[in-house]
């Protein structure tokens, strides 16, 4: 049998969720091992080794040690496209490029207001940090923005890449996860329909579900 995937980081980080994701669509078995943010323990050289960034997730199979959770999700669909979900990351050249160009929208253009929302609304509350009422009000009129690209795209095509659930769209689940329950923002996506219907189908896989699960009764640490 192989030697599991070795995966470091909490299960309520956005980016490590966004790995066992893809870990869990791709039947590919994981190791998870904590990492105490709260202790600072993603500054200490030993971790930094691994994610020079002092980031999580940090990512190891075998020998190979990766960081940057999108580019970690393409890496597992590679090494073992032969199990799982073998759409995933698409099959040929063109589903490739076109999953590629959804997952840089995801990071380039949804990532960043929606991270920001997600930490002002859901954790700062949560670590007592004062909120910033101007920098929520700027975010929320970006990420509608792009949510208004999001809903004309999702009315032509079932997934954002196309017919298939891939990676562009497992890309997405974290933090949209965190607004629409962790926050009162909710309407930002049920107000628009075919955003709302997406979103209803990518949070029902059985992959999903397991990644919320494993948020809401993480193992001891
Ligand atoms: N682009 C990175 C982002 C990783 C990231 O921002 N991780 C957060 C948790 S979700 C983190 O480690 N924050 C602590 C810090 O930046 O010091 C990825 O996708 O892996």
């Amino acid at each position: 049998m192989a030697t599991p995937v070795k995966v470091y980081g909490p299960t309520l980080s956005t980016a490590v969720s966004r790995v066992l994701a893809c870990l869990l669509e791709k039947d590919v078995q994981f190791q998870l091992l904590p990492v105490n943010m709260a202790k600072g323990e993603h500054k200490k050289p030993d971790y930094l080794k691994i994610q020079p960034f002092g980031q999580v997730p940090a990512f190891q199979d075998e020998d190979i040690t990766l960081f940057e959770s999108r580019s970690i999700n393409r890496y597992i669909c590679d090494k073992y496209s032969s199990q799982g979900n073998k759409r995933l990351y698409g099959t040929n050249p063109l589903e490739k490029a076109s999953i590629d160009q959804w997952i840089e929208a995801e990071g380039q253009s949804f990532n960043p207001p929606s991270s920001i929302l997600v930490f002002q609304l859901a954790f700062a509350p949560r670590m007592k940090i004062k909120q910033d009422e101007n920098l929520i009000r700027q975010n929320e009129e970006k990420l509608k923005k792009v949510l208004d690209v999001y809903e004309k795209r999702l009315g032509d095509s079932q997934y954002l890449a196309g017919d298939e659930f891939t990676l562009a769209d497992l890309s997405h689940l974290p933090n949209i996860q965190y607004l629409l329950n962790g926050t009162d923002r909710s309407e930002l996506f049920t107000s628009r329909k075919n955003v709302e219907r997406w979103w209803g189908e990518i949070s029902d896989r059985e992959s999903w579900k397991k990644v919320v699960e494993m948020q809401t009764s993480p193992p001891p640490s």
